[in-house]
């Protein structure tokens, strides 16, 4: 798949995913370029048919595009439950177990994607894989990325360190942590991994999505249209 088509079917994705949002609807917003597809949508439905919905946005770059888009904002302290989520992935197995994070916002896109009724992920192609195995970020106090880092060494991880584009030193993320992009190879078992990590003092959050197949929908771009993938 070229650039152009691949940008092409991650419009097909987003503009499916944002129809598919009905009028009242509170709406998680993800990070990402897919997703900005489907706030763009978005906001041509509020524009066109007074589409009446909310966004909570889970990064400054959801929130700034929401604001470029005309999609109102409103917060997860106002609406703990969200009726509809749409986000995109780094790569997605046959259980619909995700790798996210490339854009570092995995904490609070994680925290949407739980609070969240249904969870809409649009992707092109070349994110459905048979077997997760691209580097699984991270998001680590600052105070602890040392002791985390060999944490993960010893789960058979390689971490590295995210640096920034346009600034010296680490990638610092929207809640002012670090980002350890960890290579643990192919990963025979996501949910196991993921609850390993969880269960490292200062690792606070991993890109492994892996509790959420049953309300996952995943939209996958193509050329020509989208195909949809989900459990039920
Ligand atoms: O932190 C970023 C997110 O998890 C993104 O949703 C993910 O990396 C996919 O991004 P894109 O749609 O740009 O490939």
């Amino acid at each position: 798949m070229n650039a152009a088509e691949q940008v092409g079917s991650k419009r097909n994705a987003g503009y499916r995913a944002a129809d598919m949002v009905e009028d009242g609807m509170i709406v998680g917003l993800g990070t990402g370029s897919t997703v900005f597809f489907a706030m763009e949508r978005l906001g041509e439905r509020i524009a066109g048919e007074g589409l009446s919905i909310a966004g909570i946005p889970t990064s400054y770059q959801a929130a700034l595009r929401a604001r470029q888009y005309g999609i109102p904002i409103t917060s997860l302290d106002e609406h703990p439950e969200i009726d509809i989520a749409i986000d995109g992935a780094d790569q997605v197995d046959p259980d619909l177990n995700l790798i996210k994070g490339r854009g570092a916002a995995l904490l609070r896109e994680k925290c949407v994607c739980d609070a969240t009724r249904r969870m809409l992920i649009v992707v092109d192609q070349t994110k459905m894989v048979d077997t997760l195995s691209a580097p699984v970020p991270v998001e680590v106090l600052p105070f602890a990325s040392a002791s985390v880092s060999r944490r993960l060494t010893l789960l058979d991880g390689r971490p590295v360190l995210r640096e920034g584009i346009k600034k010296d030193g680490p990638v610092i993320t929207d809640n002012g942590n670090f980002i350890l992009d960890c290579d643990f190879g192919a990963i025979a078992d996501p949910r196991h991994l993921e609850a390993e990590v969880a269960s490292i003092p200062g690792a606070l959050e991993c890109g492994l999505f892996t509790a959420y197949g049953e309300k996952i929908v995943v939209i996958v771009g193509e050329e020509k249209g989208c195909r949809i993938v989900s459990l039920r």
